[in-house]
């Protein structure tokens, strides 16, 4: 049987009664626990270094990390040979932008990205804006895509690298890779995908998706924190600029020892991806469908995001005439994500729901809910309840709502200054 049994991934919460129902898997997925029981034996007995190539201990830890590549190159379609280790998608990132760029940077200097990427990715392009190079930031629809005419327009004759995600971390849409991969490889523009939240929710081919540059990272798939991969392609052959120089481990372009344990459940946690992926999405999808019909039956609620080109994960939700802050003191029963300051470590509302013309009201009211393998029917009820009950207390206190309800245009009030 490959399914996990019921209740396996209770465990952790079995541990600790009180914790609330995780909705949160797009910040971290609780580890399956067949990841968990194949890393153990490299924390114990096969601790070799991968690298030592004299004896019994280096073989066993080198061949667990070979194995584990081939589960990472199976998921996306890849040699293994392309997939080179990191600690998680942030470094990929850093790897793959920094070192393209630097590789090429004469060529041209112009790179092409989102404004809803991830930190890592805006972060990064913001640091080559620091020392001389030029980027172009697009402006995403209302549905939270962009098109490939929103990118030809912004090429330029010096662009030499393209970063677009595959799916967002906050409202879960899938971004037109497939032809953005076509139209730069036109062009001869390198394209990197960060993909650290599509593994095991959508197909990737990479013999047929005409990327460069690919990041994975482990645990949003059920796998480890601080493990992650970047696939370089070597047909067209896309070369980078090392970005951690030392024993030049993973062909000179990542020095550093193998994480062998960490390696191994990412491994793990890749192949069981790719063989329940199938049966999983429909489920989680099921799941999902129920949540969106639950909260729908509440008035004045918006959702974020096309709903057509999205993994089944994810649903975002803005709550209308609700203050954010005091919505989520409410349901603490459930773990969800917020991307308001209330929540977050930078003080603003989501920019990520900002650009796709959300107001401030409204990105501050809106809840991440991501579900995943360990979800559960009875998961979904109790926040449907939760959320209707607690929706329904705040709006009574508001005088907003009143007004609302009154017929009132809110926007045309003229508030004293005070
Ligand atoms: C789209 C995306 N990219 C990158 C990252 C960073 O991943 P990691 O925690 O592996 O560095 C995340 C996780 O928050 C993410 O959602
Ligand atoms: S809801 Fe608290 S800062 Fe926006």
């Amino acid at each position: 049987m490959n399914a996990p049994e019921k209740n396996v991934g209770q465990v952790h919460f079995e541990t600790a009664p009180h914790f609330p129902i995780y909705m949160d898997y797009s910040a971290t997925t609780p580890i399956d626990p067949r990841v968990a029981d194949k890393m153990i034996p490299y924390l114990r007995e096969q601790f070799g270094n991968p690298a030592s190539r004299s004896h019994m201990y280096g073989w066993t830890a080198e061949k667990a990390v070979e194995e584990a590549r081939g589960h990472v190159a199976a998921l996306v379609n890849a040699d293994p040979r392309e997939i080179i280790w990191t600690s998680g998608a942030t470094e990929s990132n850093n790897l793959a932008i920094k070192g393209a760029a630097q590789f090429y940077k004469t060529k041209g200097k112009h790179i092409i990205t989102v404004k809803t990427e991830h930190k890592s990715v805006l972060d990064t392009v913001r640091e080559l804006e620091r020392i001389g190079f030029e980027a172009t930031y697009l402006e995403p629809q209302d549905n939270g895509l962009i098109t490939v005419e929103q990118l030809a327009a912004a090429v330029r004759p010096d662009t030499i690298l393209v970063s677009v995600m595959l799916v967002n971390n906050e409202i879960g849409v899938i971004q037109p890779i497939d032809e953005i991969g076509v139209f730069c490889r036109s062009k001869g523009i390198i394209f990197h995908c960060d993909a650290a939240q599509a593994t095991g929710k959508v197909v990737i081919d990479l013999q047929k998706t005409k990327v460069d540059l690919m990041t994975f990272t482990a645990h949003k798939t059920y796998g480890p924190k601080g493990v992650g991969a970047l696939y370089v392609c070597r047909k067209p052959r896309v070369r980078l600029e090392a970005q951690m120089h030392g024993g030049g481990h993973e062909r000179g372009l990542r020095s550093g020892t193998l994480p062998t344990h960490q390696i191994v459940g990412m491994g793990e946690a890749f192949r069981i991806a790719k063989e329940e992926m199938d049966s999983e999405i429909g489920r989680i999808q099921a799941l999902r469908d129920r949540l969106a019909k639950g909260l729908q039956e509440i008035e004045e609620v918006y959702i974020n995001g096309d709903m057509e080109h999205r993994v089944p994960h994810n649903l975002n939700v803005s709550f209308n005439y609700v203050e954010g802050e005091s919505l989520i003191m409410a349901i603490k029963d459930i773990a969800v994500s917020s991307g308001s300051a209330c929540t977050s470590a930078s003080l603003e509302p989501s920019y990520v729901l900002r650009a796709l013309g959300r107001s401030d009201e409204l990105a501050h009211s809106s809840i991440r809910f991501t579900i995943g393998r360990f979800s559960t029917e009875e998961d979904i009820d109790f926040a449907v309840n939760l959320l209707k009950s607690k929706v329904h207390k705040l709006r009574d206190l508001s005088p907003l709502w009143d007004m609302f309800k009154d017929g009132i245009d809110i926007n045309s009030i003229q508030w004293a200054a005070h």
